[in-house]
């Protein structure tokens, strides 16, 4: 009976950790309308930079296993970073593959390609052909190969080699295998074989345009190989060894990509997923976790045979070169630069010589290697380039937005805690500031409120109304006012990022009480008087114990654990994922409205979600 037997002496530890490469596309100049030229540029065969968004003047520079750059062809990326693993699964092991990162950085055209360029999965299997076919000859052993083609679209498990088929469930056996009971497995005897399955499957995917990629993935693709080699001698051992080429979806940021709607909700269910792929991926290499989170989404629950373990992976993070995909560059080569501890500095910040402006037209200054280490004539020298080193950068008028700046600054903060020690102490420090803001915060609340309650008894002897008031009352600016001085402490950050924040204040300053709403109102216009009637009820609370409620869900929204989320009035299990999602991803919410930033959460929804939960924490 066939068995699996764990190849021990097989398995070379030097390779089972995560393996990180990294691949620039080249610069697409019509994904650059600003012509800003890009913003990230190769060094070495392992070494990349990129514009430090603080100060133009400096880059932020990143160590990987390896780095491809803009020239790397199809071949070179098979050949150094998918090649070495493949002779694992011939032996009974798992070895996978991912393409990680930002919509329209080149996941697709890297695990795919086209007929004139094709990618790491036709590649990889032919390879597995050949291996087989050398090994077959004279070694005792019988070799089968098999292919099964999947995509997991919005959380659900979905077979590609027979589209008619339903949402797969996964299973576990008793030897801790991933199963897919009902997923089609295809024997396959030759390359040909292969393609001949593949390329009609591949056209099952779901795929749709947006505003970054025309044709871009809106599911995870995963192709599985398995090779079965049985023994032909007395014993007829058997091995399984498993190759998953993945092709993730993009990681996206919608207001960027335009979607809405159905995007929308594809747009959640992959950052979702690959939010718990992240969490995946440190659990693993912190090799402290308990529990690894693999059963939080079906991507991770899937891959679960084949990452950690025994499993040999390569990941091939995608990035691309363009100012607009800034933030995402950042934040992959952040997610990448984690997957693997073994970075060397990648904060390391170093003043270059001249301007960061000359990385600019990578097409036509590099030369054939594509690392880019040349100098470039500079552009835009008028820009003046004295600027104050602890403010957001010049040329980075397309991120001045303020809710990208403070996501560069949670990404930021994130960063620095998972690499550098030597900032751990500061960070420390700084925490220790917040508590005792947060303390003196609690303090100034309770005076207020006890001030309040000694107004009202000695003011009002017969109204009551303690938390209604007269909806003639000017209490708004007061309540703002008194708002103030704890946003400004609230902000007390590293690296001066504090000077940000005054432009969010007056966001919130400028919020009438009874015709608030003004982002609900963009998101989605009132449809009437009911609507009015709605965003009404708020002018009829007494705005201290209005703020005092608002800053209660604030911070179950900053530090609830998931059940704590779940307490809050509307959030169910895949809100409040979301929420944690974008909390470890952009830090803390300064203010309620940047709920809206969550995905799904509407305009409307969001004035349902305050209406509920204001009224629900006093106890209405
Ligand atoms: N190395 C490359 N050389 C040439 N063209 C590339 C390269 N990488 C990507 N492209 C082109 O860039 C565009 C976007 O690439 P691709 O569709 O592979 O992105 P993606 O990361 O898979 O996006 P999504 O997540 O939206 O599916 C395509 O037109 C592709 O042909």
């Amino acid at each position: 009976m066939a068995q699996r037997v764990s190849a021990a002496d097989g398995g070379n530890k030097k390779t089972s950790r995560v393996r990180v490469a990294v691949r620039l596309r080249p610069y697409m100049s019509k994904q650059d309308e600003k012509d800003e030229g890009p913003c990230v540029r190769g060094l070495d065969s392992q070494n990349l930079e990129i514009i430090n968004w603080r100060n133009a003047m400096e880059t932020v520079k990143y160590h990987f296993d390896v780095f491809h750059g803009e020239q790397t062809t199809q071949q070179e990326v098979f050949l150094s970073s998918v090649k070495p693993i493949l002779p694992h699964i011939l032996n009974g092991q798992n070895a996978s593959v991912f393409a990680y990162g930002p919509t329209g950085a080149g996941k697709t055209h890297t695990m795919l390609g086209n007929p004139q360029q094709p990618g790491v999965i036709p590649r990889a299997v032919r390879e597995v052909f050949n291996l087989v076919k050398a090994k077959e000859e004279g070694e005792g052993w019988d070799y089968s190969i098999g292919m099964s083609y999947l995509e997991i679209y919005n959380e659900k498990v979905l077979d590609l080699l027979s589209p008619s088929s339903q949402d797969l469930p996964i299973r576990e056996d008793k030897d801790k295998n991933i199963l897919i009971p009902g997923l089609t497995h295809t024997t396959i005897s030759s390359f040909s074989d292969f393609d001949k399955h593949f390329v009609p499957a591949s056209l099952n995917r779901t795929t749709a345009s947006t505003k970054l990629n025309q044709r871009s993935s809106r599911s995870h693709a995963i192709l599985l190989i398995k090779v079965v080699r049985t023994q032909r001698a007395i014993s007829h051992r058997q091995q399984t060894g498993k190759l998953y080429l993945v092709d993730l979806a993009g990681s996206e940021d919608n207001r960027r990509t335009g979607n809405q709607g159905i995007r929308l909700k594809e747009s959640g269910a992959i950052n979702l997923s690959l939010f718990t792929l992240s969490k995946v991926v440190d659990s693993l290499n912190s090799g402290t976790a308990i529990r690894v989170p693999y059963r939080d989404s079906k991507l991770t629950r899937l891959l679960q045979d084949s990452l950690g373990g025994s499993a040999h992976s390569v990941m091939i993070t995608n990035i691309a070169p363009e100012y607009i995909y800034y933030f995402d560059t950042f934040s992959a080569l952040n997610f990448a630069a984690k997957s693997k501890l073994i970075v060397n500095k990648p904060f390391t910040r170093e003043t270059v010589a001249v301007p960061v402006v000359p990385v600019k037209r990578a097409r036509e200054d590099h030369g054939a290697g594509g690392s880019g280490v040349e100098p470039h004539k500079k552009k835009k020298e008028d820009k003046k380039p004295e600027q104050d080193s602890s403010a957001p950068s010049a040329h980075f008028h397309s991120l001045s937005e303020q809710s990208v700046m403070d996501r560069l600054i949670a990404l930021e903060k994130l960063m620095m805690s998972c690499q550098d020690k030597d900032r751990l102490g500061m960070l420390k420090d700084v925490a220790q500031s917040r508590k005792e803001i947060q303390e003196l915060k609690e303090k100034q609340r309770e005076f207020e409120s006890k001030a309040l309650l000694l107004s009202q008894l000695a003011g009002e002897k017969s109204k009551q109304e303690p938390l209604f008031k007269n909806s003639a009352a000017p209490l708004q600016r007061k309540q703002l006012n008194a708002t103030k001085p704890n946003k400004q402490q609230a902000v007390v950050q590293p690296l001066q990022v504090s000077q940000l924040q005054p432009l969010e204040q007056l966001a919130i300053v400028k919020q009438s009480v009874c015709v608030k709403k003004k982002l609900s109102d963009q998101v989605e216009p009132p449809d009437g008087k009911e609507n009015i009637m709605e965003n009404c009820w708020e002018s009829q609370l007494d705005t201290s114990v209005l703020e005092q409620s608002r800053q209660k869900i604030l911070q179950v929204l900053n530090t609830g654990s998931l059940k704590e989320l779940k307490g809050l009035q509307q959030i169910g299990d895949k809100k409040a994922k979301l929420i944690l999602g974008w909390r470890e991803l952009h830090g803390h919410f300064t203010k309620l409205e940047d709920l809206l930033k969550v995905e799904g959460m509407t305009g409307k929804r969001f004035s349902s979600f305050m209406k509920a939960n204001i009224l629900s924490a006093m106890g209405k």
